[in-house]
């Protein structure tokens, strides 16, 4: 389809800043950014783009990955290349996951199904956020897929159990638990713009989402009433007595908690500080990712998001002993700016890049890239001591 037909689709329904730009083809995950905060309301550009408070985690979350360094190695045949792996014991055609992000119907109006289906073409493994705006079961139905679902624990926890057993029964093969929000970080644009949740359809008849303060963030006002701050460690024995899936966890940034998480007996960590949107000032994710994999020692797999938005950089998240990255705005990005077909473009762009990248390494397939492929502030440091 002609691009321009495509994106009259849905970006002719909101208003157009700068209408040449948005003729021009994004070549980068930043590109689909600039056209998507042309084309957005201020309001849904700002919470898809936001992070809490000062927003030094945000920019740090990016800017750690620049300052790590690739150490290539030559003379090595790389005419074959292979980007293929297995996450969780399913075959996906890259080490890229899409994270949970909530509310895709404010980037294009059809929402987390057309995610969904991006993520089946591709064969990458997509995880839906509890606070999605496609039912759990339009999302099943709408193409064939291996699906996460990612989960909340709210006060009135039955309604939780309730989401895991849909999510159960519409085939979703793991349980995310979000760790990192037992209160929303204080996102200072959508106090300003007066953030909105729209109802969410998954709860319908349960909870209503729709909260109306004039007092800043609507979305803040409404996560304040339904999270459940008390959820710790020993809920994570409650989430596993409810389910047959594998529960992993979202939200590890340290040693000591990724140890927690081994004793509790979880299948899985997520490297993740909630894409600098919760706690200000806590590390850039990649910057801990490998205390975490040292902690971990193989015993499960650790998985990784914040700040991915190119295909080096998924290289250095593996490098660092990431089984896979999960990928949050980019995916949106692709989203608002031209649908399905944005987020296809996106995942293969930052595909692409990372077959690039391990082919001018010297990487044939994803486990010949190695630690010794790095070079992190650190480790030029201690060459200089
Ligand atoms: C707009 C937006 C909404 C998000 N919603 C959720 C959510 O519902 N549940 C969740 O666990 N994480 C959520 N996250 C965090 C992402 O899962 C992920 O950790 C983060 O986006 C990764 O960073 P990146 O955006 O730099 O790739 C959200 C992030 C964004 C940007
Ligand atoms: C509805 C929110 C709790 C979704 C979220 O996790 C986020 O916006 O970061």
């Amino acid at each position: 389809m002609n691009l321009k037909d495509e994106q009259s689709v849905y970006l002719d329904e909101v208003e157009f800043k700068d209408a040449n730009k948005m003729e021009a083809e994004p070549v980068n995950v930043s590109e689909f950014q600039e056209l998507v905060k042309l084309a957005l309301p201020k309001m849904y550009y700002d919470f898809y783009a936001g992070g809490a408070e000062d927003q030094h985690t945000l920019e740090e979350n990016v800017k750690a990955f620049q300052r790590i360094l690739i150490r290539p190695r030559v003379l090595i045949d790389v005419s074959r290349t292979d980007t293929s792996t297995t996450i969780m014991g399913y075959k996906t055609s890259a080490p890229i996951m899409i994270a949970p992000t909530a509310m895709h119907k404010l980037a294009h109006p059809e929402g987390e199904v057309a995610t969904a289906r991006a993520s089946a073409t591709a064969n990458v493994i997509m995880v839906l956020s509890f606070s999605s705006t496609c039912t759990i079961e339009e999302v099943a139905s709408s193409c064939n897929a291996v699906r996460f679902f990612q989960l909340y624990v709210y006060k009135r926890r039955e309604i939780s159990a309730f989401m895991v057993q849909r999510a159960e029964r519409n085939g979703f093969k793991a349980i995310i638990l979000t760790v990192d929000t037992p209160r929303l970080g204080r996102r200072e644009a959508d106090i300003k713009n007066k953030m909105v949740a729209p109802q969410l359809k998954n709860f319908e008849g349960l909870i209503s989402t729709e909260v109306n303060t004039d007092k800043g963030s609507n979305l803040e006002a409404f996560a304040s009433g339904v999270l459940n701050a008390s959820l710790c460690w020993k809920d994570i024995g409650w989430l596993k007595s409810i389910t047959s899936l594998p529960v992993l966890i979202k939200g590890v940034l340290t040693r000591e908690d990724a140890l927690r998480a081994l004793e509790v007996g979880v299948a899985g960590i997520i490297v993740s500080n909630h894409g600098a949107r919760q706690l200000d000032y806590s590390p850039a994710t990649i910057n801990v990712l490998e205390e975490v994999v040292v902690a971990v020692q193989g015993k499960i797999p650790v998985l990784f998001d914040g700040g991915v938005r190119r295909g080096t950089d998924i290289f250095k998240a593996l490098a660092l002993g990431a089984h896979a990255v999960m990928i949050g705005r980019p995916v949106i990005y692709g989203l608002a700016a031209k649908g399905e077909h944005g987020v296809s473009q996106v995942i293969n762009m930052l595909k692409d890049e990372l077959e690039l990248t391990m082919a001018l390494s010297g990487c044939c397939t994803v486990k010949d890239i190695s630690r010794s492929h790095l070079s992190t502030e650190i480790d030029r440091l201690h060459c200089r001591l």
